[in-house]
């Protein structure tokens, strides 16, 4: 990256801080200032072994030490004090900045397509923005305020180099200039890359142990071992090589850098007993005393600059993972909003790709179905047929990419999220319920909802047999004290919150997948609770579940290849009435077996 992008990342970062940007600022003043102030206390000492040696070996004829040790205390404190002012400055931008941040990713979400949240894991997303705003708040609070001060102490240093002793600061110089020359490679474009690289490397090592956290019990159950996780088992192994190659490329920079950035006194003590055999007086003999207790401080301040580059270079790769979910593109929201005059649903030639999706087929092929309002559809078909994918373009998980769907004759890019939202209910197959108490589970379906209310519709759900075992009926919460619920009883909750939310428009995603035959018969009676006299899309692979809905679209590849009522389908002797009799056929096949 060049230097010019840098430092526009570097503004765009300091800009998340608003206003409190000028303190980040002034704190890096203040840093400077207070390394400076430091570095007085040096040349008091100096005085001091001047103002000894001068009088050896009676020292008691020493002058002005005491004026000497205030002027050193005072510079030290004013040090320590500015020091203070500008921690407390850099501190308040970078936990400004970090809020800012935060709250941008947050409010950016809120306002991207659902269908991005299929893509993008809760944990995933969490990681991002925890650990993105924690790298740049450190980078800001403390990062860049000690390379202020680890810049200006050299600067001085060589100053001071100068102005004391020509000959020893030009031999103390060798070592400051070979470290810059080692430091150089370290900034370079390719070892931000190689910073980038090992970043990901190590999120993937990440993200595939929390695959093998998760999946625990199958390892077990199946009595494999670790290595059975191939991908976890490799993000290890290519971590480990690329941290191991990457060690190994820096070998020689990093001795050759440490051994310089040591390397003072290696040169300093020969080139002064050197000197001194020739000219030895007291001036000089002060200025090597000085010489050999300053010089390790620039070795410190050398050694920060090193780490500062690395911690920039994490700062920025932690600016990249905020900066790409700010990039996502929100739903976009209608110049002029319309009302759908009815609950009636329309999809018009419409195609669909997964941005990801490189198969040459799309997803979806000309898809037009027409659903009447307070009709019942059903989508069924073989597994990856596109029945999902068409139910969630109805809330605008994704938009289309050509075609249209009409909600009462208003396209849903037309109409307002708030609407839209406000007009469908959906219950999917993986249903998500909070830690949280089922009261508040159901109350978040429906804005200031009395419990009368949440009551009802938990009643209409067939929940009153789950909420009577639980210790504190509605207000237990989920997944404490060993408060777990079947998959059909969660399920069965989810059905609740959606008859709390009364929406017009019903999807239906597999809502009776996760259910054991008794949940099965009790979801069924929900279901007809929730799906009177409203439009409702059902997806559903048990046929039973949808035998006397108004229509039913058998997708496959991608489209609709046969539409009609049940009866007509299992007439046609197309797919439909194949998947019929395999229905039937594995129903009589676990009647038998039951029997057996
Ligand atoms: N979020 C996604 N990103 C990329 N591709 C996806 C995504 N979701 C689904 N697909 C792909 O789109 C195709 C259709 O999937 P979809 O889930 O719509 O089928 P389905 O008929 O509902 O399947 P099932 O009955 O198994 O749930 C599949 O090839 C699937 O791999």
């Amino acid at each position: 990256m060049s230097n010019n992008q840098n430092k526009n990342k570097f503004i765009r970062l300091l800009n998340y801080s608003g206003n409190y940007k000028y303190l980040t600022i002034l704190g890096m003043i203040f840093s400077g200032l207070s390394a400076i102030s430091l570095l007085v206390p040096f040349i008091y000492i100096w005085n001091v072994v001047n103002a000894l040696l001068v009088v050896a070996p009676d020292f008691a004829k020493a002058q002005n030490l005491e004026s000497y040790a205030v002027g050193a205390f005072f510079y030290a404190f004013l040090g320590i004090a500015l020091n203070f002012c500008g921690l407390m400055c850099t501190h308040l931008s970078a936990f400004k900045n970090e809020k800012n941040m935060k709250d941008a990713t947050i409010n950016h979400l809120l306002n991207l397509p659902l269908g991005y949240f299929s893509n993008h894991t809760s944990g995933g997303l969490r990681k991002v923005i925890d650990f993105s705003t924690a790298k740049t708040e450190g980078f800001l609070a403390h990062n860049l305020f000690d390379l202020v001060g680890a810049i200006v102490t050299p600067i001085v240093f060589l100053i001071l180099l100068f102005s004391f002793d020509l000959l020893l600061g030009l031999i103390c110089i060798i070592p400051i200039i070979l470290c810059f020359l080692f430091m150089y490679p370290m900034f370079s474009k390719d070892s931000q890359n190689i910073m980038a690289q090992y970043q990901s490397y190590l999120e993937k090592m990440n993200s595939e142990a929390v695959e093998y956290v998760r999946g625990i019990p199958v390892t077990k159950a199946f009595q494999q071992t670790v290595y059975s996780f191939r991908n976890f088992i490799d993000a290890i192994k290519n971590y480990g090589k690329f941290a191991a190659d990457y060690s190994l490329s820096t070998q020689l920079p990093m001795t050759a850098f440490t051994v310089s950035i040591n390397g003072f006194f290696a040169l300093l003590i020969p080139a002064g007993i050197l000197i001194a055999g020739t000219l030895v007086d007291v001036k000089f003999l002060a200025n090597f005393i000085f010489y050999v207790i300053f010089t390790p401080i620039c070795a410190v301040m050398m050694n920060k600059i090193m780490t500062i580059s690395q911690d920039w270079m994490l700062a920025s790769y932690a600016l990249d993972g905020i900066e790409a979910i700010l990039n996502e593109k929100p739903l976009a929201e209608p110049a002029n909003p319309q009302k759908p005059k009815n609950h009636s649903i329309k999809f018009e030639g419409v195609f669909f790709d997964y941005e990801e999706s490189n198969s040459e087929e799309h997803i979806l092929n000309d898809i037009n179905l027409k659903i009447n309002e307070n009709d019942s559809v059903a989508l069924v078909g073989p597994s990856g047929g596109g029945k999902t994918t068409i139910a969630s373009l109805i809330p605008r998980f994704w938009d289309v990419d050509e075609g249209s769907i009409k909600i009462g004759e208003v396209d849903v890019r037309d109409i307002s999220t708030k609407d839209l939202m406000e007009n469908i209910s959906f219950v999917f197959q993986n249903t998500r319920l909070f830690k949280d108490s089922i009261y508040n589970n159901v109350a978040i379906g429906k804005k200031g909802a009395s419990r009368e209310e949440i009551l009802n519709a938990l009643s209409l759900a067939q929940c009153d047999d789950i909420i009577d075992e639980l210790p504190d009926g509605i207000d237990t919460v989920i997944g404490t004290e060993g408060t777990y619920l079947s998959g059909g009883q969660q399920q069965r909750i989810a059905l609740a919150r959606a008859i709390l939310k009364d929406a017009p428009i019903i999807i239906l995603d597999e809502a009776t997948a996760l259910a054991d035959p008794e949940n099965e018969y009790m979801i069924q009676k929900a279901i007809s609770e929730i799906t009177k006299d409203k439009t409702v899309i059902m997806i559903a692979h048990r046929l039973s579940t949808v035998k006397n809905v108004d229509k039913i679209y058998v997708v496959e590849n991608g489209r609709v290849v046969e539409e009609g009522n049940h009866s007509t389908l299992v007439e046609n002797e197309g797919l439909y009435s194949k998947m019929w009799d395999e229905f039937n056929r594995s129903i009589q096949w676990k009647v038998k077996s039951e029997v057996i």
